[in-house]
């Protein structure tokens, strides 16, 4: 059976009868598209662990988990949607929590949870980042603008890659695995969204990397040895580090894979 939620009617019927709007400052733009619905709870499948969800807005997705058997927990910013979420959920074993997803305390998770979401646009950065340094997820699907989306999956030397694309293939397997048109929401946001699933490989966070990474992307415009000898890094240390990896003084970040950043990385902090 469809899910009512996925008709643009129902839900213009459902926000005027709670008297409510869509809130573009909290990435409010709800999933209409049956058939995206279910691809997206495809690829999160299997539930092997507890699924957390961000931004359930009216319960679309939220619905179709419950109802596919994932045991949910949902965390929505917008107290405004309380009642509809207990009329659109009701019956459903869902555990609905309101409070800010960036403030939750994601490393207290079961180990092997999942996330499945359709991000608000302006956290799903911050949100992923600190999700895969949790080290507790088995797999995260969600969906995202497809400007970020091929950012996470992008390849060296490509114009999208760069700290985030290296902080997924520090943690994760990366896959983008369909896009979706505006058409696909309402309201429709300006621009394309893309699936994204990422498979933790049980990599712990390394600091000093990502704190390498993001001196040598700070200053696109440079070469890799300028960009690192303005964040302080020492002359000799960096030098003699290019020289080792036979790397030319002009090489610029963009072009370093995540292996040679990790050798990178020994030399200069412990010149081996
Ligand atoms: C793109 S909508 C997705 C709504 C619904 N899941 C769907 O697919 O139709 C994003 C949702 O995230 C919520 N949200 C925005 N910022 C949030 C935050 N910091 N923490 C939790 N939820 C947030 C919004 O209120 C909205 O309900």
């Amino acid at each position: 059976m469809p899910n009512p939620l996925t008709s643009p009617k129902t839900v213009r019927e459902l926000l005027s009868r709670h008297g409510l709007f869509a809130d573009k400052r909290l990435g409010q733009n709800f999933l209409v598209s049956e058939a995206h619905l279910r691809r997206i709870v495809e690829a999160a499948k299997p539930f092997t662990g507890p699924v957390f969800e961000v931004g359930p807005g009216l319960g679309v997705l939220t619905r179709a988990l419950a109802e596919a058997g994932a045991e949910v927990t949902a965390l929505e910013k917008d107290t405004r949607l309380k009642p509809v979420l207990e009329e659109t959920l009701r019956g459903l074993p869902v555990r609905l929590l309101f409070q800010d997803a960036l403030r939750f305390p994601w490393e207290g998770v079961p180990e092997g949870s999942l996330l499945v979401a359709n991000l608000p646009y302006n956290i799903a950065t911050p949100l992923v980042t600190q999700l895969l340094k949790t080290g507790r997820f088995a797999r995260l699907v969600f969906l995202v603008q497809k400007e970020v989306a091929e950012r996470m999956t992008a390849r060296p030397g490509s114009p999208a890659y760069g700290v985030l694309s290296l902080r997924v293939a520090h943690h994760a397997r990366a896959e983008k695995l369909f896009d979706l048109p505006p058409g696909a929401f309402f309201p429709p946001p300006k621009v394309q969204s893309s699936l994204v699933r990422l498979t933790p490989l049980g990599v712990p966070d390394d600091p000093e990397l990502f704190r390498l990474v993001e001196a040598a992307f700070g200053q696109r415009r440079k070469t890799l040895k300028n960009a690192l000898l303005a964040a302080g890094y020492p002359r000799e240390r960096v030098v003699q580090a290019l020289a080792a990896l036979r790397l030319s003084e002009k090489v610029r970040a963009e072009d370093l894979d995540l292996p040679l950043f990790q050798t990178l990385k020994s030399l200069i902090y412990t010149g081996e």
